[in-house]
């Protein structure tokens, strides 16, 4: 925890309203909510991301690709996304997750040379804050787009998640507790994600999405999301009935990454 209060998340976000203040070489940059509409609804029509995590075996999973992270450092540093969605795609994954932000090291060029390189439903994984973010993640070809509860206001939200959907992307809103997961349902999301770690304090607690389960009804898409260190986890999360798990950090540390989603898968 940083002094003063404010919290890795805090620190995170405060970076990337700096980052969306400054001048910007895209074209979605100065324009009106309604060009930027416009502008989203003439990119290529997204993928069905939560079909991708419903229709296959159960819980889905929706394979990471981040270099490193705040609470671990260095994870595959100098990483090929390209040549890791290729091994995702070939060894099971349901979808894939890229990390755009750059405290990951990662951008969304990473999403856009993934995009061309598997033909994955992809979540741009990011800390979306405004609608310009939304349209340049489906100009790159995400079909889905995060939206973190804790980092929005309500209205803000709402907001968000309409305009994602009126774009025809999906939304993965992401939880921490029962108040938050009454939220996102209340403001419209269909594909609930509850992430074991805490991003105040990095903290991994490993039960957390299995306990807040039962607080979204099956007719969401549940996803338990961070933390699997072992199958075991994923056996467990399974278990409390997630219909997909959000993996990172165990398949981009390990030796043979399609290896281990494949063992995973496997076992699954
Ligand atoms: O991973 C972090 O350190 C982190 C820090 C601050 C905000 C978000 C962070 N991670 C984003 C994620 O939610 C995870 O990358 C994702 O759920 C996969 O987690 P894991 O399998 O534990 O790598």
């Amino acid at each position: 925890m940083s002094d003063k209060g404010s919290t890795y998340l805090d620190k995170i976000l405060a970076a990337k309203r700096a980052e969306l203040a400054a001048p910007r070489a895209t074209r979605s940059g100065a324009l009106t909510d309604r060009e930027l509409l416009e502008l989203g609804a003439r990119l290529p029509r997204p993928r069905d991301f939560i079909g991708a995590l419903r229709e296959g075996p159960r819980p889905g999973i929706i394979a990471e690709f981040k270099r490193a992270s705040p609470s671990a450092g260095a994870l595959r540093e100098g990483a090929d996304a390209r040549q890791i969605a290729m091994l995702y795609a070939a060894n099971g994954a349901a979808c894939m997750s890229v990390l755009c932000d750059k405290h990951f090291q990662g951008s969304l060029d990473d999403l856009r040379s993934v995009r061309q390189s598997v033909a994955l439903p992809l979540l741009a994984k990011d800390f979306i804050l405004e609608k310009t973010q939304i349209v340049e993640a489906k100009r790159v070809g995400a079909d889905c787009v995060l939206l973190i509860v804790a980092a929005l206001p309500a209205p803000q939200l709402r907001n968000l998640i309409e305009f994602a959907h009126t774009l025809e992307l999906q939304v993965l809103c992401e939880t921490r507790d029962e108040a938050e997961i009454d939220r996102a349902m209340a403001a419209g999301a269909k594909l609930i994600g509850v992430n074991s770690r805490d991003l105040q304090t990095f903290e991994l607690d490993p039960d957390r999405a299995a306990k807040l389960r039962k607080y979204v009804p099956k007719s969401f898409t549940y996803v338990a999301e961070s933390g699997v260190r072992t199958i075991d986890d994923a056996l467990r999360l399974r278990d409390s009935g997630a219909d997909a798990l959000l993996i990172g950090s165990y398949f981009m540390t390990a030796e043979q990454p399609g290896e281990a989603l494949r063992e995973l898968v496997m076992a699954l």
